[in-house]
């Protein structure tokens, strides 16, 4: 049965077996369409003034971007009584939801942990790899259009159960106004220390080092598009974690599942952003057009409609395949930050998902539920990155060394073998090196 379509909402419709169909998905999906020359330049402007300049440079965008009047880092730096106050002053039934979530992110992230190893061969060499956390991890909340409590919980716990000795935390306080819910998430998170700065200047910031904020190891969390842009610009300087820009969520659907459930399921991501992208998949024509009649029916009824209206026009689809096999190979393409397999047999599809931050399986599944507390990572991979980057984990803190302890037989068998091949790329200090070892 066809359910009534009316233009209300102009998101953009898609079939596979359309001749422009690959041209307009790339378009869809390009990260230039939301990382555009403008995005690129500013961001490189901002890095390099925080870099050349520190704490003035981070201040002045400060007040351009977030409207904060501040003229030194000290009102913008707050402390462990700060944090802990904020904590105490939360309403009960908000502390119990903070700690319920906290306790399920902190259980999935301890079997993530992953230990050091070493083997001895016969003849006593010792092989291994040893696990160290990072020293200094500079966590990014998000806080532009949306306070992140969530996202406190999501990065500070797996940094705390990595062994990580020191975390800087950094969320954008628009107008001055900071979220009470971050803050008690950051003390229930362990966290110590809070700079209210955000934007590419933060990042810039915990990359370089000011005279207040001082430089980390590592970057880590999402954030818009001048963050995540912001981010790989200062990939090298220091580590990052991956690219965690603007929500995505990828929906394939049988056609079975309520299409107000759908409906209210892409909304849940594009109503974080303009630049967010929701997309449904689906082998059954009627279906999309239900989900496109229950959306428009319902958009109007969000608290935050411009900002999802916007992201739906801009960036969202609906998408008529042939079948379920098409259906994932679009999957495959498209590297979602968030899948949902609303069918009834999801199990049967999972072998089939190659590339997918996080995947939600069967209808009951909501996207949403994973934002917040089933207890794995929020923090994931987005424009495509799923492809060669996974979510935040406790292997983000870390780093790995590699042992070698040679007994001197070892040497003397592995002496022979290095001499050779050093001696072929005529390295001969490498080769005389390990001659000297040889009995
Ligand atoms: N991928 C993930 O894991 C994940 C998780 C949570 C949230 N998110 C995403 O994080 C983002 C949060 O965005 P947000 O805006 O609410 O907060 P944000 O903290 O990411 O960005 C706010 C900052 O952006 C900067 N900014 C805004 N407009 C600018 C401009 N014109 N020029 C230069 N800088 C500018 C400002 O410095 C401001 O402080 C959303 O896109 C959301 O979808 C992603
Ligand atoms: N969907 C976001 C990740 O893209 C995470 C989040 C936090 N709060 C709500 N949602
Ligand atoms: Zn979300």
């Amino acid at each position: 049965m066809n359910a009534p379509v009316s233009n209300d909402l102009a998101i953009t419709r898609l079939s596979t077996w359309e001749e422009d169909f690959d041209a307009r998905l790339s378009a869809l999906l390009a990260w230039e369409s939301v990382s555009d020359k403008a995005v690129q330049q500013s961001v490189d402007e901002i890095v390099t003034a925080v870099r050349e300049q520190g704490d003035a440079a981070l201040l002045e965008y400060t007040r351009r971007f977030d409207r904060v009047e501040a003229t030194d880092m000290g009102e913008l730096t707050l402390g462990k009584e700060r944090l802990e106050s904020a904590f105490a002053g939360l309403p009960d039934q908000q502390r119990d939801a903070l700690a319920q979530a906290a306790e399920r992110i902190r259980e999935y992230h301890q079997r993530q942990k992953p230990e050091s190893w070493q083997y001895t061969e016969a003849d006593g060499t010792v092989l291994g790899q040893k696990v160290t956390p990072i020293d200094r991890a500079g966590i990014y909340v998000p806080g532009g259009k949306a306070a992140y409590p969530s996202s406190v919980l999501m990065n500070a716990l797996p940094a705390h159960v990595a062994g990580v000795r020191e975390i800087v935390m950094v969320v954008p306080a628009p107008g001055g106004v900071v979220s009470e819910l971050v803050l008690a998430a950051a003390h229930l998170a362990g966290v110590e220390r809070v700079y209210t700065v955000g934007g590419a200047q933060a990042v810039a910031a915990m990359a370089y080092g000011t005279e207040t904020l001082p430089k980390v190891d590592k970057i880590v969390g999402p954030g818009n598009i001048f963050v995540a842009t912001a981010k790989r610009a200062v990939f090298g300087q220091v580590g990052i974690d991956m690219i965690a820009g603007p929500s995505e969520i990828l929906v394939v659907s049988d056609g079975q599942t309520d299409p107000e459930w759908l409906a209210m399921d892409l909304f849940s991501q594009a109503e974080h952003d303009q630049d967010a992208q929701a997309i449904l998949v689906s082998w059954d024509e009627a279906h999309l057009d239900e989900v496109q009649s229950a959306m428009e029916r319902l958009l109007p009824t969000l608290e935050r409609e411009p900002i999802a209206r916007v992201s739906l026009v801009e960036r969202g689809a609906l998408i008529a395949c042939r079948d379920q096999k098409e259906a994932m190979e679009l999957v495959n393409r498209i590297a979602p930050e968030h899948l949902e397999l609303s069918v009834a047999d999801p199990e049967a599809l999972l072998p089939e998902v190659r590339h997918a931050g996080a995947i939600f399986m069967g209808r009951y599944t909501a996207e949403a539920l994973g934002d917040y507390c089933a207890g794995p990572n929020h923090v994931l991979p987005t424009s495509g990155t799923a492809r060669f980057s996974s979510p935040l984990g406790v292997y983000d803190f870390q780093k790995r060394s590699s042992i070698i302890q040679c007994s001197p037989e070892g040497a003397s068998v592995l002496g022979k073998t290095a001499s050779v091949l050093a001696r072929g790329e005529s390295l001969t200090a490498h080769a005389r090196s390990a001659e000297y070892r040889i009995k």
